[in-house]
């Protein structure tokens, strides 16, 4: 199943710039992981804010919801899930 995902990231205001470059560290070895092997298909930036679109392909909520759980970044971010169906009108594929 496809999921269009929206994070919104607060740092949080207290933490050590250095412990929270740690945190983001592992954030990224963590979802690089998840785009090598597929589940993590897109990841955009939206512009001027600590945000990104992502899709994801995985087996269903329960999966996507422990992915997201496991975000080093989980208690730092506030997280939007649309779940995508097939469009009628949409090129084989696509
Ligand atoms: O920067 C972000 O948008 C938050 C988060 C999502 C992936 C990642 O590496 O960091």
């Amino acid at each position: 199943m496809l999921y269009l995902v929206r994070m919104d990231v607060t740092p949080p205001r207290d933490m050590p710039e250095e412990e929270f470059s740690r945190i983001k560290a592992r954030e990224k070895e963590y979802a690089l992981g998840l785009q090598r092997d597929g589940r993590w298909r897109h990841i955009w930036r939206v512009v001027g804010q600590y945000s990104n679109y992502s899709i994801f392909d995985v087996s269903g909520n329960d999966e996507l919801h422990q992915i997201l759980q496991d975000l080093p970044l989980y208690p730092y971010m506030t997280i939007a899930v649309t779940p995508l169906a097939a469009h009628p009108s949409a090129l084989p594929g696509q």
